[in-house]
């Protein structure tokens, strides 16, 4: 390993992430957390960086830059990054080592009641024998729903199959497990089964400033036709889901996945000259989408930019940009 070079267990997290054997907003953050812990680690152990700070310090924001390179939309990723080496402090290679390890556990720690918390409000928006829809998979969308059955109400849930990677299979289990009565339906069925529902519930990868919700792919539609249908509809997103550069005006990338994804090559073949585009995510504009619900109670999405400069600030620094 050299000054620069990630440690193996980061390179490792990294490509899982980008494969996305680690997916889902909130466990690509504390995975790359982890990663950093880890990193740190394995710097102190080094020849190049073990007794030197400067070069701990260059390695640990090498580290970050690859994690950060490994999908573009979901902020809690840079989020998480950001928390962890914003916390790097001290004049030895053992202090600075201690630093970046304490943070990461702090950071994994607050994931962990931000979604317990998260999932009480969420919980409370649902009334004992509602349905729910939902799409994809996401951890705080879940943890509402299992919050409300845990409250002693009974809940079912129609699950979306979610095209093309079928992240809903995953919820289906989870709710089986919790004991949710579960329907599964392709996505193309949704508008047909929102008469049957009392909520939709959705997490976020990243919510900007003017409340946009951006989530997998499929959630705007889902989400104007919830509200032609007179269905509500809520996101279950923890703060570190908060993209504090739409702040000041930038967007948030969408990332574009492998086209054989959505069709195997064979077909591809046969059909002939097509293209094929694969968008993993899209923006809900926040006029559709009824709730944000956090670890810090329930907001109306224009309002969401109040939390946003409490809690980041006017800016997002890049503590991993610096070479
Ligand atoms: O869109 C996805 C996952 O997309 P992918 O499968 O492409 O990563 C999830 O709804 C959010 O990440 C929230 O998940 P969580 O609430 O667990 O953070």
């Amino acid at each position: 390993m050299t000054d620069t070079e990630p440690s193996p267990p980061v390179r490792e997290i990294a490509e899982s992430i980008a494969t996305m054997e680690i997916r889902g907003a909130a466990t690509i953050a504390s995975a790359a957390a982890e990663a950093l812990a880890a990193q740190a680690e394995a710097a102190a152990e080094a020849d190049a960086t073990g007794s030197d700070p400067a070069a701990f310090r260059a390695s640990m924001r090498a580290a970050a830059r690859t994690l950060r390179e490994t999908r573009p939309t979901a902020v809690s990723l840079p989020n998480a990054l950001r928390y962890v080496l914003q916390r790097m402090e001290g004049d030895s290679v053992d202090a600075l080592r201690r630093s970046v390890v304490d943070a990461s556990e702090a950071f994994v720690d607050q994931l962990d009641r931000a979604q317990e918390d998260l999932g009480q409000v969420g919980a409370n928006r649902l009334a004992d024998g509602d349905t729910v829809m939902t799409h994809c998979h996401s951890t705080d969308a879940l943890a509402c729903i299992e919050a409300a059955v845990e409250q002693g109400k009974s809940i079912s849930a129609v699950v979306k199959e979610t095209r093309p990677r079928q992240q809903g299979h995953i919820t289906a289990e989870q709710l089986r497990d919790a004991g949710v009565p579960v329907t599964l339906i392709v996505d193309s069925a949704a508008r047909r089964y929102l008469d049957e529902v009392d909520h939709v519930v959705v997490g976020a990868d990243s919510i900007a400033a003017d409340g946009g919700v951006i989530n997998k792919i499929g959630t705007s539609g889902l989400a104007v036709n919830a509200r032609e249908r007179g269905v509500p509809i809520m996101t279950a997103a923890q703060t570190i889901k908060l993209h504090p550069e739409t702040l000041t005006g930038h967007t948030v990338e969408i990332e574009m996945r492998d086209e054989s994804e959505v069709i195997d090559p064979e077909s591809r073949e046969e059909i002939g000259e097509i293209s094929v585009a694969n968008p993993a995510f899209d923006v809900t504009p926040p006029r559709y989408m009824d709730a944000i619900v956090t670890e810090h109670g329930q907001f109306p999405p224009e309002s969401i930019v109040a939390l946003m400069r409490e809690l980041f600030g006017e800016g997002a620094a890049e503590p991993w940009a610096e070479r």
